[in-house]
């Protein structure tokens, strides 16, 4: 997929993108990146020909391409099976092929409700799940994603994350994406749209993630306990609080492991263990 000098104004305003140019090479998945109103869904619909450019060109791969728009018109008394055999069966499968492959896609997304709901009735979440099923039900060419992570519960961002990978297999993936921890895990380039502009982005902001910390009950075992334990000092612990015969001890996730074993070689029971965070 290619992008040439592609600039877009929408009627007086200034423009949305100026002079884009994008190479989309195979078994790539590329993120594009930005603020709110960037230009992101203008630049993914134009791509797919949804969208018009003011000027530029738009060189894309043969074969299907397969789109999962921000938001997914399920007006439908349809079920979610029947429209994805469907749109099978327009794609080129057969009957039975389309049905395997509704099932399998509707399977492992988890749709909640099962594969007979109608899609008038699908919440954010699970429309969003046939609107992933809909772009893999022939491999795609290219997959384009507009946020596909963001209406979806992390439960599911692994099979998004598997989906993107097999279409990457045989083609390449497009996506967008707010989620800055999906973006690092899945993409192997990023770019970033600023003012217009469309720059390789070098890296994300680091989310930081809050530090898991457990808190561990010892007791002395009578007569068994070899010596007090100087536990406030020991790796990894935040703080100590005395328990009714005994200690709490607040400790980080990886560290834990070395509190229980001091406390059993010292002769020190266990007796509870539970996450604070
Ligand atoms: N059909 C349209 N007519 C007029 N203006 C539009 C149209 N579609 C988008 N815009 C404007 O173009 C700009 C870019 O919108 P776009 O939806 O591409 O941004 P985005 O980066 O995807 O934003 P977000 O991250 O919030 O989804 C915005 O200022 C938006 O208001």
């Amino acid at each position: 997929m290619q992008l040439q000098g592609i600039s877009k104004r929408y009627e007086r305003d200034r423009p949305v993108l100026r002079d884009v140019d994008l190479e989309v090479a195979p078994e790539e998945r590329l993120a594009i990146v930005g603020g709110n109103g960037s230009g992101k869904s203008t630049l993914l619909r134009i791509i797919v020909g949804l969208s018009r450019p003011s000027t530029g060109t738009v060189r894309s791969p043969k074969g299907a391409i397969g789109y999962v728009p921000e938001r997914f018109p399920c007006h439908d008394r349809m079920s979610a099976a029947s429209y994805l055999r469907h749109l099978g069966r327009i794609r080129g499968l057969g009957s039975r092929a389309a049905r395997r492959r509704a099932d399998e896609l509707l399977e492992r997304l988890a749709l909640v409700g099962g594969s007979g709901t109608p899609l008038r009735q699908l919440s954010k979440g699970n429309a969003q799940k046939v609107a992933l099923a809909q772009a893999m039900m022939v491999p795609p060419r290219l997959l384009v994603l507009d946020e596909p992570a963001s209406g979806l519960a992390e439960s599911v961002h692994g099979v998004l994350a598997d989906l993107m990978r097999e279409a990457a297999s045989g083609g390449a993936v497009l996506f967008t994406e707010h989620h800055d921890a999906f973006v690092r895990k899945n993409a192997t380039r990023i770019c970033r749209i600023t003012n217009g502009s469309l720059e390789p982005a070098t890296s994300l902001p680091e989310t930081r993630h809050p530090r898991k910390i457990f808190r561990v009950g010892v007791v002395p075992k009578p007569r068994e306990a070899s010596h007090e334990l100087d536990w406030a000092n020991m790796r990894g612990v935040v703080r100590t609080r005395p328990s009714d015969d005994g200690v709490e001890i607040h400790v980080l996730d990886e560290h834990q492991e070395d509190i229980l074993l001091a406390a059993l070689k010292n002769g020190w029971s266990i007796t509870t263990v539970t996450s604070e965070t």
